[in-house]
């Protein structure tokens, strides 16, 4: 069988390197582009590239992505930043290419994609709702996608179950006290040496508390996921968002 031939973009940065090294090292893939800052993504084309890894930043996925499905290169994204306007772009754009798959992946943990869907089973069942995500300090956004995503979770979860809006009696406070608020779940983003990625959805209802975290040690964690979005994505045309798409959750 032949291997898959896959490229990464921001290939010299923290997910990156790591996605170089997962790429070379799976049996079923031949890593034929490597590009970073500054290098022309005509490799990516030139090489014949069947799938582009991109782990970048929030400023440049949009273009990347927009060479990539021009040419019917697949998309595996770990990138952040994403919104609506965003999503409805490239929904756009893939229009015409309806047989290029785009993977938007807010996370590639297992254990975090699993968080969020505990998450969502919980939401329904606890009156009070917050985020802590807490992240090393060379992070370029926050909150973190994973935490947007989880608050989005959530309230779907909670608007489908008919809950009212959470009680927050707060009049006064500092501005930020409270965190940002993401589709109504409050968010908190911690940014300190020594952490990596972590997030805490913290449940609350009268006399119980219900912790859900999660703790990435290390980007080597991510790889895994990486590797099953490069393998699903080309049979799965279209804008697929979350690698839960990938996994059977219920199984
Ligand atoms: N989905 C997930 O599981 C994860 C997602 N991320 C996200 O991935 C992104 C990258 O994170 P890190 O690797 O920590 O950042 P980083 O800053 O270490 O790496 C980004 C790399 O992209 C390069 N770059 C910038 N512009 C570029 C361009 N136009 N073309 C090619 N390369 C370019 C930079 O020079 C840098 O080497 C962030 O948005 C982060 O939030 C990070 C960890 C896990
Ligand atoms: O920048 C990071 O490090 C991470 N980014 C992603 C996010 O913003 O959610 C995924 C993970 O939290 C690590």
């Amino acid at each position: 069988m032949s291997k898959l031939r896959v490229a990464v973009i921001g290939a010299r940065g923290r997910m990156g390197s790591e996605a170089v090294r997962a790429v070379e090292a799976a049996d079923d893939m031949e890593l034929v582009a490597a590009v970073g800052r500054g290098d022309s993504l005509d490799a990516l084309a030139d090489a014949g590239t069947q799938v582009a890894v991109e782990l970048t930043h929030p400023d440049v996925v949009m273009g990347n992505l927009a060479f990539c499905v021009e040419r019917g290169i697949h998309a595996v994204v770990g990138t952040t930043g994403w919104t609506e306007e965003r999503l409805a772009e490239l929904r756009a754009r893939l229009v015409d290419s309806p047989d290029t798959g785009v993977l938007i992946a807010p996370n590639f943990g297992i254990g975090a994609i699993l968080s969020m869907h505990f998450a969502r089973q919980a939401a329904r069942f606890f009156e009070s709702v917050e985020i802590v995500e807490l992240h090393h300090p060379n992070k370029a956004d926050a909150p973190s996608g994973t935490a947007v995503r989880t608050a989005e979770v959530i309230a779907e979860a909670r608007r489908a179950a008919g809950c009212p809006p959470q009680p927050d009696a707060t009049t006064t406070a500092l501005e930020g006290a409270r965190g940002a608020t993401v589709d109504g779940v409050p968010v908190h983003a911690v940014r300190l040496r020594g952490l990596v990625a972590h997030q805490e959805i913290l449940f609350g209802e009268e006399g119980e508390i219900l912790t859900i975290r999660h703790d990435a040690m290390n980007r080597t964690s991510f790889m895994p996921g990486v590797l099953l979005g490069i393998r699903r994505i080309v049979e799965r045309p279209g804008l697929t968002r979350g690698l839960e798409h990938f996994m059977d959750l219920d199984g």
